[in-house]
């Protein structure tokens, strides 16, 4: 299955995505990383891996729609089957995600439902959670609600910072995320019409 990444920035789900589409055994094949920001360290890891790198700067168009549709345009030109959002902020228009229903993945760093939005993680300390973690989603119009393919928990820590607490999510995320890529790439999960996750379970 051949992958689009979208980043807009440090790119360490990137690395981690990376890593896992070089086994051999994987179904997935990262085809072009896609940046909303210039000179990011995605980009550089991007290109160190031999992977195609396109800049599309929100800053330079006149609409989200233009925006999207130049995006679009580059995965289509790439042949992109599977869309993964990797530290990519920029919110995606409904037509957008509906053309990519079902092949477009998030990662966010909470345990969906709780904690939706920007700092998810400062979230999860005010509230005092004892058990944090983050959620590989597909993307639906509404932000971080999309149907739920992989969760990881973690402990929350006493002592624990917003950076401390940070880390030991992003840890848990470059786990996730390519497991979660894995499945929708091999077809072992997909997006059912109703909107539910459907498992191709062994026979
Ligand atoms: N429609 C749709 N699109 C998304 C785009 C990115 C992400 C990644 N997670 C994100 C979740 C929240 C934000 C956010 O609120 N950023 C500040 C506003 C930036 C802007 O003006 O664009 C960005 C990405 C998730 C979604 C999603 O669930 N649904
Ligand atoms: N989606 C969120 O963006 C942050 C940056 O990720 P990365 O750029 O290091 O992959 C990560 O914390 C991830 O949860």
């Amino acid at each position: 299955t051949r992958v689009g990444v979208l980043i807009s920035g440090t790119g360490t789900n990137l690395q981690a995505l990376i890593e896992h589409a070089k086994r051999p055994s994987s179904s997935a094949e990262i085809v072009v990383v896609i940046s909303n920001r210039p000179g990011v360290q995605g980009l550089k890891r991007a290109s160190l891996a031999g992977i195609q790198t396109r800049v599309v700067d929100h800053k330079l168009y006149g609409s989200r729609a233009e925006f999207d549709g130049t995006i679009d345009r580059v995965l289509e030109e790439f042949g992109v089957e599977l869309v993964c959002l990797a530290g990519f902020m920029r919110i995606l228009t409904g037509p957008f995600v509906k053309k990519w229903n079902g092949k477009l993945l998030n990662i966010h760093p909470s345990l969906l439902p709780s904690f939706k939005g920007v700092n998810a993680q400062k979230q999860a300390l005010q509230a005092g959670v004892r058990v944090a973690g983050c959620t590989v989603h597909f993307v639906a119009e509404e932000v971080d609600a999309g149907a739920i393919i992989v969760q990881e928990a973690v402990p929350v820590l006493s002592g624990d910072t917003e950076e401390s607490l940070s880390d030991r999510i992003r840890e848990a995320e470059h786990r996730a995320f390519p497991a979660a890529m894995e499945l929708v790439a091999s077809g072992a999960v997909r997006l059912a019409e109703d909107g539910h996750i459907e498992w191709k379970l062994k026979s």
